[in-house]
C-alpha cells in the first residue's frame, strides 16, 4: 500500500479542521465514476496497478450496466501548503430513480462537486441534484468533465453553469476524468472551498447511519457520519430509535477497502460492524450513540421515499416464497427506498406488492433478486396507487388493480408529477406531442442557453412509469432528459379492464387505464395472450371486460386430437419420449381455472417489451 494510502488510514487528527466531506453529483453518465476512478489514483489511495475502471461500483450489475446504484464512500488523503487532509468523498448514483441515495449521501457531506459533461451541457438530474445539494446548504464546485472530447464546448456551458448557480465562468473548473488533467487543482479546490465539519467532541456521541450493506461473511455493515463525540472499538453502541445496544466488533474507514482504524472522530465518515445479522437492526437515518453516555436528542434522520410504482413480484415455483421474503428482508437493509407487503393472487399464488422509486429501481430490484438469490420471478404491470371512492363515500386506496373496489364508483384519483424535460430545441414538438399523448399539462417552456430548452408539464404518474421514458428517448434521439417529482393526486375518468379465460377473471392482467385507452388495451391483451396460450383439448375464450361489458374477445381455437393419437401402434420408447415431453411442459404452467397459460405468457404479457414486439 502507498504511502500515502497508509496515512489515510491514520484517522484524521481530532481536529475535524483537517476533514473534507463531500460527493460527486451530476447527470447519469456525465462521469462521476471515473472521476473518482481518477481522484483514487491521484491521492494514492488505489495504485494503478489495481485500478479498474468504475473501481467503486461494487454491484456486477453495477459494473454490467455502467451504472452506479449504491453510494459508495471512500477515504483519500490530500496535502496542501503543506497540510495533509483527509477527504471523505462519496460517488453518488445519477438516475431518476435513485435521487433518496443521493439525497443520504448529501445529508453526510458539506459540500458537492456538480459535474457536467462539456459535450452534454446541463442535463434534467444535473437540475435536479442541484436543487438537492442547495437544500442541505452545500457548498458547491462547478465543473466541466470530458474537455478531453472532441464535442466539448466548455465555454459555452461555463456560460451556462455560472449563470445557473451564480458566479463567473472563469470558476467554472475543467476537468478530464479520463486523462486526469485538471483533477490535482479539483482536489485542491475542494480543500480550499468546502467548509470543515463542525461538531462537539466532548457532547455525548452523535453518529448518523447513511447507508448499510448486508455482508454474508460480516453481518450488518453499517456506514456513519459522525456528528459529535467519537467512537472506538470494543465500545457499546445504542441505536437510538430502537434503543438497541451492541458491541463494536469493528469500526474504521473504507480505502477503498473497508479498514479497521483507532477509531472515529467528530466530522469523520466511516463503518461500524456489531456482528447483527438482524437487517432491521441498522436502520438508515437512525442515530448511532454509545451505551454509557447516550445522547439525548436523535438527529434529524431521512424521510422514507414514497414509493412511486407498484408491482406484483411472484416466484414462478411457490415453494421459494419464503426465500423471496428473506430475499426482500435483506435488500431492504441496502435498499431504504424499497417497500412490500404480502398479496395473493388467484392466477400467481403467493408474492408481494412491492414499492419502487421508479421503474429501472424495479428492474434493478428484480434482477437482484435473481441473481443474487436464485429466484425466478414474475412481475405484474407496474402500476401506481389509486383513490377510488365509493357510492357509499367510502375511499378505498388501490394498489393493485384486483383491490380496485366493484359496484358505482364516485370518482377516481390518480397521482400526478410535475415533469422536467430538458433537449435540445429541435425536438419540442415531437416531445410536446408525447406528452400531450399521456395525457399531460404544459406549465411553462425556458430556453437555457441558445439551443437547449426545459419544458415543465403535470402528468398522471400512471403514464409516466411504463414506458414514458423510452418513448422520450427514442424520439430524441437520446437527446433529452427527464426528472420528475410528486404533485398530488388528481380525479380523472379510469376504469378497470379485466381479462377472462373462459370466463374465469386473471387477475394478473388486470390494469386500471384511462377510458379512452381501455379498449386499446382489451385488444392488446386478448391478441397478445391469443399468441401465448398453447391450444387445449378445448376452445379458450380470451375476453376483456369493463365490468360485465365485453370490449374486446379473442379464442384460442381447441386441440383436434390427443398428441399421442398419431402414434398408436409406433414403439413404445417414442410414446414414452412425448408423454414425458407433456409432463415436463405441464411444470411450467400455471392452471388459471381449466386453463394452462405458461409462466412465459405471464412473464410476456405483463412486461412492456412484447408490446413492442408487437408494434415492430
Ligand atoms: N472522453 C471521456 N469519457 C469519459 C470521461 N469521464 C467518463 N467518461 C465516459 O463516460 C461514460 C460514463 O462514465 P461514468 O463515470 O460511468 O459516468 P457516471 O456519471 O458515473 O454514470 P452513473 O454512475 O451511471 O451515473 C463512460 O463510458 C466513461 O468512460 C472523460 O473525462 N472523457
Amino acid at each position: 500500500m502507498s504511502p500515502q494510502a497508509v496515512k489515510a488510514l491514520e484517522p484524521a487528527s481530532t481536529d475535524p479542521a483537517f476533514i473534507r466531506n463531500f460527493c460527486i453529483i451530476a447527470h447519469i453518465d456525465h462521469g462521476k465514476s471515473t472521476l473518482a476512478d481518477r481522484m483514487l489514483q491521484i491521492t494514492g489511495v488505489v495504485s494503478d496497478r489495481d485500478m479498474r475502471a468504475q473501481y467503486l461500483d461494487r454491484m456486477d450489475i453495477e459494473r454490467e450496466r455502467g451504472i452506479t446504484i449504491k453510494s459508495q464512500a471512500v477515504r483519500m488523503p490530500w496535502s496542501l501548503n503543506g497540510e495533509t487532509f483527509a477527504l471523505n468523498m462519496i460517488d453518488t448514483p445519477g438516475h431518476v430513480d435513485f435521487t433518496y441515495e443521493v439525497s443520504r449521501s448529501l445529508a453526510a457531506c458539506e459540500g458537492a462537486i456538480l459535474l457536467v459533461d462539456a459535450a452534454q451541457g446541463i442535463e434534467a438530474q444535473t437540475l435536479a441534484n442541484l436543487y438537492l445539494a442547495l437544500e442541505n446548504d452545500l457548498e458547491i464546485i462547478p465543473v466541466l468533465n470530458k474537455i478531453d472530447l472532441p464535442a466539448a464546448d466548455p465555454d459555452k456551458y461555463a456560460k451556462e453553469l455560472a449563470s445557473l448557480i451564480g458566479g463567473k465562468p472563469e470558476d467554472v473548473l475543467r476537468v478530464s476524468g479520463k486523462t486526469g488533467m485538471g483533477v490535482e487543482e479539483l482536489l485542491d479546490r475542494v480543500v480550499g472551498r468546502i467548509p470543515n465539519p463542525v461538531g462537539d467532541p466532548d457532547a455525548p456521541t452523535r453518529a448518523m447511519i447513511f447507508d448499510s450493506v448486508y455482508d454474508t461473511y460480516r453481518g450488518v455493515v453499517t456506514y456513519v457520519r459522525m456528528i459529535d463525540g467519537q467512537l472506538s472499538p470494543r465500545e457499546r453502541i445504542q441505536m437510538m430509535s430502537t434503543r438497541a445496544v451492541h458491541d463494536l466488533l469493528e469500526i474504521g474507514v473504507s480505502s477503498p477497502e473497508p479498514t479497521p482504524t483507532k477509531g472515529l472522530g467528530v466530522g469523520e465518515v466511516g463503518y461500524l460492524i456489531t456482528g447483527v445479522k438482524d437487517v432491521r437492526q441498522s436502520k438508515v437515518g437512525d442515530t448511532v450513540t454509545t451505551a454509557v453516555k447516550p445522547a439525548t436528542d436523535a438527529l434529524p434522520g431521512y424521510t422514507d421515499p414514497k414509493p412511486m410504482v407498484f408491482s406484483g413480484l411472484y416466484p414462478i415455483d411457490g415453494s421459494d416464497y419464503p426465500i423471496l421474503r428473506d430475499a426482500l428482508d435483506k435488500l431492504k437493509l441496502s435498499d431504504a427506498s424499497l417497500n412490500y407487503e404480502p398479496e395473493t393472487s388467484v392466477a400467481l399464488g403467493f408474492g408481494f406488492r412491492v414499492g419502487f422509486l421508479g421503474l429501472l429501481h424495479l428492474e434493478i430490484v428484480t434482477e437482484r433478486l435473481q441473481r443474487e438469490f436464485d429466484l425466478d420471478l414474475i412481475a405484474t404491470a407496474p402500476s401506481v396507487t389509486y383513490e377510488v371512492k365509493t357510492e357509499d363515500k367510502q375511499v378505498v386506496t388501490v394498489t393493485n388493480p384486483s383491490e380496485f373496489p366493484s359496484g358505482k364508483i364516485l370518482e377516481v384519483s390518480e397521482p400526478m408529477v410535475k415533469v422536467g424535460i430538458l433537449a435540445p430545441k429541435d425536438y419540442v414538438g415531437t416531445i410536446m406531442e408525447l406528452c400531450q399523448s399521456r395525457r399531460g399539462a404544459l406549465l411553462g417552456m425556458e430556453y437555457l442557453g441558445e439551443d437547449r430548452v426545459e419544458l415543465r408539464y403535470t402528468m398522471p404518474l400512471g403514464e409516466i412509469v411504463f414506458d414514458f421514458f423510452d418513448h422520450l428517448k427514442s424520439r430524441t434521439q437520446g437527446y433529452a432528459s427527464l426528472d420528475y417529482e410528486p404533485s398530488g393526486q388528481q380525479a380523472a375518468d379510469l376504469v378497470k379492464v379485466d381479462i377472462l379465460l373462459q370466463g374465469d377473471q386473471v387477475d394478473a392482467f388486470s390494469a386500471i387505464v384511462h377510458r379512452e385507452k381501455a379498449y386499446a388495451y382489451g385488444v392488446l391483451m386478448t391478441e397478445r395472450l391469443k399468441k401465448l396460450i398453447p391450444r387445449q383439448q378445448f376452445e379458450v375464450p380470451i375476453q376483456a371486460a369493463i365490468g360485465a361489458r365485453i370490449i374486446a374477445r379473442e379464442s384460442v381455437r381447441a386441440m383436434r386430437k390427443d398428441v399421442l393419437a398419431k402414434c398408436y401402434g409406433g414403439d413404445i420408447t417414442r410414446k414414452r419420449k412425448l408423454l414425458e415431453k407433456q409432463k415436463e411442459g405441464k411444470k411450467r404452467m400455471k392452471m388459471v381455472g381449466k386453463v394452462e397459460v405458461p409462466q412465459e405468457a405471464f412473464i410476456a404479457a405483463l412486461s412492456g417489451d412484447v408490446e413492442t414486439k408487437d408494434k415492430k
